[in-house]
């Protein structure tokens, strides 16, 4: 029976993993990532998808072997790969299939029709990475239990190069479209995973951003190289003052001089019972993850 006290899969650390990589395949189970993401899209050059998309179920069974969350992202569905990798993703079931450049709700359903027909029957996580994508997320939500849409991912390298802004530390350009991603991952009940961070030796700039993705309400990130596992789980994992703060909330609604009360002051501020909610959340995530 499943334990209703357990937090929801974490989803903190999501690697891309470049499909035509055997030494990156080999050893993407082994880094502590919360999921994988095997790229048969944007890391894959246009002479090595065949042998990538050849390999490709051998690479999703080892990591499933591993014990790992296993995601497929197939190119879009306008290229000539798409019905291909369709096949690909029939025969290697992973857990999800990434749709990179999932701009309209129809373009959901047509990913989820060519599926179907492959004989893929799992969730779908839809990349939103073009102007067109984040004007369509409402009606991309609307549609969500229809096609088995599990998350939005952003693709904030796309979403860059399209809009043609100037991508600063802080994101500025980025940040209205990315809370929009947010916003339509919690109207329709969807995890929320933010963009890459391309300058994988500049850890300092990549913690930032971590942290800057958490404060935005994103569940986790998405990566592109080892050394960004380790700080991405801890950027998504609730911090010691979270705990702290949790814990003071629990104890303070379970003292009996608090009997029945809606709000009640804590350290000089007003606690209700949706701040109980988001603590015993923290406290069941806190627990999965140091067992
Ligand atoms: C970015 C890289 C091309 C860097 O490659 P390289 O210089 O070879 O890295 P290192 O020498 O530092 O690698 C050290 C070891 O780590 C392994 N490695 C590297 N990357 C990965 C990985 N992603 N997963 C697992 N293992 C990895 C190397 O094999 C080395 O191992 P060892 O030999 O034992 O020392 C490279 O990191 C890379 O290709 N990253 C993934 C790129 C990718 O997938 N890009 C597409 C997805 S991102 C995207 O498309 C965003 C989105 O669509 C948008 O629009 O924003
Ligand atoms: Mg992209």
């Amino acid at each position: 029976m499943a334990d209703e006290n357990r937090s929801p899969a974490p989803h903190r650390s999501v690697l891309f993993v470049p499909a035509d990589k055997p030494r990156a395949i080999e050893k993407a189970a082994t880094l502590g990532a919360d999921a994988l993401i095997l790229d048969l899209e944007d890391a894959v050059a246009e002479d090595a998808k065949a042998q990538a998309r050849q390999s490709a179920p051998a690479a999703v069974a080892a990591w499933r072997e591993a014990g790992m969350r296993t995601l497929l992202r197939v190119n879009g569905v306008r290229t000539d790969f798409f019905s291909g990798d369709c096949a690909v993703a029939a025969k290697a079931k992973p857990d999800a299939v990434v749709v990179a450049k999932a701009n309209r709700a129809e373009t959901l359903l047509k990913v989820r029709a060519a599926l179907d027909a492959a004989g893929y029957q799992g969730p779908v996580w839809a990349m939103i990475e073009t102007p067109t994508a984040i004007l369509n997320l409402r009606l991309i939500g609307e549609i969500a239990a229809d096609v088995g849409l599990e998350a939005l991912l952003a693709g904030t390298n796309d979403l860059a190069a399209m809009l043609r802004c100037r991508l600063d530390e802080e994101r500025r350009a980025l940040r209205p479209h990315l809370a929009q991603i947010v916003l339509a991952a919690r109207a329709y009940g969807l995890i929320a995973v933010d963009g890459v961070y391309n300058d994988f030796t500049d850890r300092a700039g990549f913690e930032f951003e971590a942290r800057a993705g958490k404060a935005l309400g994103f569940d986790g990130k998405s990566l592109i190289h080892p050394s960004q596992v380790e700080a991405a789980n801890r950027a998504f994992s609730p911090s010691k003052d979270e705990v702290d703060w949790a814990s003071k909330v629990v104890a303070a609604f379970e003292d009996p001089e608090h009997d029945g009360r809606g709000a009640i002051a804590l350290d000089g501020r007003m606690v209700e019972r949706l701040h109980l909610d988001a603590a015993r959340a923290i406290l069941a995530m806190a627990q999965d993850r140091t067992e």
